[in-house]
């Protein structure tokens, strides 16, 4: 059984129907899905605002490789195209973290080396866990990052239904 925070994120074309294909895509093993945020690009500044989200999931059968490997499944479906580092995409699956699991594999950096300080990851997280805690860093709460650029869009929800009908 592992259980991961995944972050999402699209800045181009349908962002939202992106962000929708995601959460369908991990429909069977979601825990929890945050508000959708309307954010500033950070990294590659002279692009568009994303729209970012985190996931919570869980299952007996995936383990942090899995999650890699669905999430990039998943940006396929999405039609992404691997351009230039940090640029606009259609879909981005990051996998945040897993359990306490560290990895220094470059195909598979956990936790993510980036979530500590990317309020696009830590605020939607915080919506949703705010005990939540980044093995190596303390509890997210506790972190120092700066929320600018972070909107949250009350007119955008992703919350689907997830109990099959009958159960
Ligand atoms: N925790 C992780 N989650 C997702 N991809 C990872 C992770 N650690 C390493 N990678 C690797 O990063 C590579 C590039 O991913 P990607 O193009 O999505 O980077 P990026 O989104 O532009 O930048 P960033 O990872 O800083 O958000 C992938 O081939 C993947 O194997
Ligand atoms: N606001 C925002 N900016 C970004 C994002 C993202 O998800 N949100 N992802 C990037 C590449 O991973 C680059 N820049």
């Amino acid at each position: 059984m592992t259980r991961a925070v995944l972050s999402i994120g699209s800045n181009l074309g349908d962002r939202f129907g992106y962000l929708q294909l995601a959460v369908r895509g991990f429909a069977d093993v979601l825990v929890a899905v945050s508000p959708v945020y309307e954010t500033a690009p950070w990294g590659v500044v002279d692009q568009d605002d994303f729209l970012n989200a985190v996931l919570v999931v869980e299952s007996p059968d995936v383990d942090e490789w899995g999650w890699l490997r669905r999430g990039q499944e998943l940006e396929r479906a999405a039609e992404r195209v691997r351009d230039r580092r940090w640029g606009p995409r259609t879909l981005d699956v990051d996998v945040v973290a897993v359990d306490g699991v560290l990895s220094s594999d470059p195909e598979l950096l956990l936790p993510h080396p980036g979530a500590h300080e990317r309020a696009t990851v830590l605020i939607p997280w915080l919506a949703v866990s705010p005990d939540a805690v980044l093995p190596g860093f303390g509890r997210i709460a506790e972190l120092d990052f700066d929320d600018e650029g972070v909107r949250l869009r009350t007119d955008l929800s992703l919350n689907i239904r997830t109990t099959k009908i009958g159960e």
